[in-house]
């Protein structure tokens, strides 16, 4: 069967329940300060409330016990179809039942505030941290027939460890709140709602052209819809909002317009509003081995992730995101050397000690859920050359330099000068021994490299110069030690195992495409390091990252290998690759960290700004690519 044929069904039988839906089956919400999962069955499985990185009150993506709220049919587990109303992060989800049909409307809402929608947009203005309403609002429409709906609504506090403590708030039974673990939650709804112990149930037949609403807030209560029309004018709202954010993205009319809007919108949910971050994915601890050890929390913001990202929506005129990016990187703290950590809280906090919740099942039985991330305080070096290129990209595109930002250009460059020559834990945080991986001499390359071209735009000569010859000095040593015997990059200086972040040689112009170390390294990353054609990042029996288990491919690299193999000429191998991608894509356009290619299963966390960003790249080169041998 192929990826795709396997993708298709996916419909659990009766007979053999799977608790844990696949998942590529869930739709992600965002309102920019947090996101939502939610399951083919109507149900809400993942939220955390009120920021990406809090406890979930929804947890069930995790262990079927922490809590979910589903809103559907009653007694319908699966819908006719899914899909995002276009150009946008909200849900619609329609259904069939024996006595007729319904469409349900999801979205955590945002509005843009300051003015009059049509002149204000998050382009034209600075955007605030109070777009988001801190609500989830859905909407069921009874579009022919007569069908019951019901809403179960089950928070569980603190990942799973402190059930609702439920109380009406009106004598109709429309209004309830809910605490645990000192949060609080309300609910609206225009359903006649019951307490049933740790949930609330409301349950409603409606015939066509009928309509019902539930919204669940954890802000302001003046912010919640009181009755249906008001939830469906938050949801348009919310449709303005994203579509004024999408206006301002250059996205060719391209067969690929689809996939890359939905990549620009998903990379946007993973954007924190109040101070610019990203998180790398919406969730922790969805396995890179199913039922294994691999399992990380990814709400955190690495400076390799969001400088990538920011270079990504470069790409597509989204350059509003990276000013804002700029000025959370100017204000983090820094280590006393002054080099930045590897990554942040999205609040900027430094400590992200890792801790694991064992009382939870994982997903589909993975262990240990991990909290946290203990990677924070790991020697990466590659984190110069990720802030120092983006501050290049950024300084290109605003034509300036922030003043601000030149103390952070000269602490990392003196950071990298200081460090390069050290081993490290690599770009991929290989939990094992410290190496010489080649990827991280490479990102100090373009630490020096960039800083240089700083120093230059800044008109200070001498540092240009010094900073110039250190690029230099690191250059040679990558080629002395980096290359293995056959001519290829090479994993680390001392093994030849291959590891597909060497291809960052090609896509940031270590060497010219037409060098036959980048050839060769483009080659034998397709030879030896796929499996069915996808990319693997590292053979695990081949390199000590301190783990047990083997994963999945890794979606980043076969992106980046689409980019490779554009830069050296392949073509058609690239546009293979390119399609072969898109295929496998979520039913909704969404893409996680990893892809399983002999099952056509995704691995990892969910949805991915990693796989995202690097869509968005290998089509946007392709693209360009077609679009200059169109003018020739
Ligand atoms: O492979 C072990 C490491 O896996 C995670 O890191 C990966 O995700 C990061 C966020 O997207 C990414 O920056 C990194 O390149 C990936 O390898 C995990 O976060 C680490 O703690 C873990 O050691």
């Amino acid at each position: 069967m192929t990826a795709v044929e396997e993708r298709m069904p996916k419909v659990q039988s009766a007979a053999a329940p799977t608790p844990f839906p696949p998942i590529e089956e869930y739709a992600f919400l965002s309102n920019c300060h947090t996101g939502a999962l939610v399951g083919p069955d109507g149900s809400v499985d993942w939220l955390c409330v009120p920021s990406f990185d809090s406890p979930s009150i929804f947890g069930s993506l995790l262990d079927r016990e922490a809590g979910n709220f589903r809103f559907g049919p009653y007694g319908f587990n699966h819908p006719v179809s899914r899909r995002y109303v276009p150009g946008t992060n909200i849900l619609e989800t329609t259904w069939r039942t024996g006595g007729g049909w319904v469409v349900v409307r999801d979205a955590l809402t945002l509005v843009a505030r300051g003015g009059a929608p049509d002149t204000v947009t998050p382009h034209t203005r600075p955007p605030t941290d109070d777009d988001a309403d801190h609500v989830l609002v859905r909407v069921v429409e009874c579009t022919e027939g007569r069908v019951e709906v019901e809403m179960v609504c089950e928070p569980i506090f603190d990942y799973g460890r402190a059930p609702a403590q439920w109380r009406l708030l009106d004598a109709d039974q429309h209004t309830a709140e809910a605490t645990g673990a000192g949060a609080t939650v309300r609910l609206v709804t225009d359903l006649p709602l019951g307490i049933e112990g740790d949930r609330v149930r409301g349950r409603h037949a409606l015939r066509a052209g009928e309509r019902a609403f539930c919204a669940l807030s954890w802000g302001d209560p003046r912010d919640v819809p009181q009755t249906v029309q008001e939830a469906e004018a938050r949801l348009a709202d919310t449709t303005r909002y994203w579509h004024h954010w999408l206006s301002g993205a250059r996205i060719p009319d391209h067969r690929w317009r689809e996939p890359l809007q939905r990549s620009a919108l998903t990379i946007k949910g993973l954007t924190y509003m109040p101070t610019g971050a990203t998180v790398a994915a919406l969730t922790t601890s969805l396995p890179e081995t199913p039922g294994g050890e691999r399992n990380w929390d990814y709400r955190y913001t690495w400076m390799r992730d969001s400088t990538f990202t920011l270079q990504a929506l470069h790409y597509m005129n989204l350059d509003w995101e990276a000013d804002e990016f700029m000025q959370f990187v100017a204000d983090v703290e820094a280590n006393e050397d002054g080099a930045l950590q590897i990554m942040y809280g999205i609040d900027g906090r430094r400590d992200l000690t890792e801790s694991t919740r064992d009382e939870l099942s994982g997903y589909a039985g993975a262990q240990p859920v991990r909290i946290g991330n203990g990677a924070y305080n790991q020697r990466q070096n590659d984190v110069y050359g990720a802030v120092l290129d983006s501050i290049l990209l950024h300084s290109r595109n605003s034509e300036r330099l922030p003043r601000r930002l030149w103390p952070i250009v000269q602490s990392q460059a003196e950071c990298a000068t200081k460090i390069w020559q050290q081993p490290d834990q690599g770009i991929w945080e290989a939990r094992g021994e410290p190496q010489h991986y080649v990827s991280s001499k490479l990102m100090s390359w373009i630490a020096l490299d960039r800083a240089a071209t700083l120093a230059e735009i800044r008109g200070d000569p001498r540092l240009a110069a010094k900073w110039r010859g250190t690029a230099e000095e690191i250059h040679a040593d990558i080629l002395a030690n980096g290359v293995s015997p056959r001519g290829v990059l090479r994993q680390h200086y001392a093994t030849d195992a291959l590891d597909a972040s060497t291809l960052l040689a090609a896509l940031f112009h270590f060497l010219p495409p037409d060098d036959s170390r980048i050839r060769k390294t483009v080659d034998a990353i397709a030879d030896e390091l796929t499996e069915n054609g996808f990319v693997l990042r590292y053979r695990t029996d081949e390199t000590d990252d301190g783990m047990s288990g083997k994963e999945g491919t890794f979606l980043i690299c076969s992106f980046w290998q689409v980019s490779a193999l554009t830069m050296v000429g392949e073509m058609q191998r690239a546009r293979d690759l390119m399609e072969r991608l898109l295929r496998v894509a979520s039913p909704l356009g969404l893409y996680a960290e990893e892809f399983d290619a002999d099952t056509g299963r995704f691995l990892g966390n969910f949805p991915q700004a990693f796989s995202h960003l690097a869509l968005i790249e290998a089509a946007s080169r392709i693209i360009l690519h077609e679009m200059l041998g169109a003018l020739v």
